[in-house]
């Protein structure tokens, strides 16, 4: 029986740090981020959808999506979120499901959908265990502003704009403390897997 482990936590704290980590144990990552760019490139129907409803003015002269003019939209709007989700979320929840049942029909021992919303949009049943990377606010609010160079009022939006890692931790089935330095996350992860016989 495939491990299906859910890796979710809130905006910047950590989850593709450990996502790259589980690369060690050869444990394959099905990566919500990453399906969420596909689905959008030209050509692809969220893309079409996306221009129907928030106009040319947010493509790029490439006629790519302008992502960063579109996030400061979204993550100013809780409606024009709700739009945007409407549109992609469909889509990446079909690829990533694709994507999952391929490695349990392959009899993988494990696989790891990295899920930044899994508690948001209620995806808890599609795998067997949750993991929260977690960090204290002030953390994540300074490792926002760092990783993206967002003023301290953009990064307090992005990270309303999800269930505060806090609240994730007590519904999570384990949690990884990524406070402190990325090998003492990696010491975590690996007690973690041993102790659910994924490695
Ligand atoms: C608004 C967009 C264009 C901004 O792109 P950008 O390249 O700046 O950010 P990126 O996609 O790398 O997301 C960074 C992080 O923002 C957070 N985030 C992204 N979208 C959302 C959302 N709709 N609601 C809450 N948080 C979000 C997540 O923690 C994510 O890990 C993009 O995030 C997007 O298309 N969002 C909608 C799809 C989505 O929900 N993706 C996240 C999970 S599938
Ligand atoms: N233990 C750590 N010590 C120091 N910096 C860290 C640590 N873990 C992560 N970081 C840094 O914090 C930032 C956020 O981490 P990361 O990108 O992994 O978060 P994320 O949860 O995947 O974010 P997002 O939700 O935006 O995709 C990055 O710049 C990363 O290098």
């Amino acid at each position: 029986m495939t491990l299906v482990i859910g890796l979710t936590g809130s905006i910047a704290s950590g989850k593709s740090t450990v996502s790259l980590m589980f690369d060690d144990f050869k444990i394959p990552v099905v990566d919500a981020d990453k399906i969420s760019r596909e689905v959008v490139n030209p050509g692809e129907q969220a893309y079409e959808s996306i221009i129907n409803t928030f106009g040319r003015e947010i493509l790029l002269e490439d006629n790519t999506l302008d992502r960063k003019k579109l996030g400061a939209i979204i993550f100013a709007d809780d409606n024009k979120r709700k739009l945007l989700n409407e549109i992609v979320h469909p889509a990446v929840r079909e690829n990533m499901l694709k994507q999952r049942d391929a490695y349990v029909n392959a009899e993988a021992n494990c696989v790891v959908l990295d899920i930044p919303l899994l508690f948001e949009s209620k995806l808890s049943h599609f795998v067997d265990k949750i993991v929260v990377v977690y960090v204290d606010e002030e953390v994540q609010l300074d490792r926002l502003m760092k990783r993206d160079g967002y003023s301290e009022e953009e990064a307090k939006q992005r990270i309303k704009s999800q269930i505060s890692v806090k609240e994730k931790a007590q519904l999570a089935d384990a949690v990884i403390d990524n406070n402190g330095t990325k090998n003492e996350s990696y010491e975590q992860l690996k007690a973690l897997l041993k102790e659910w016989n994924a490695i």
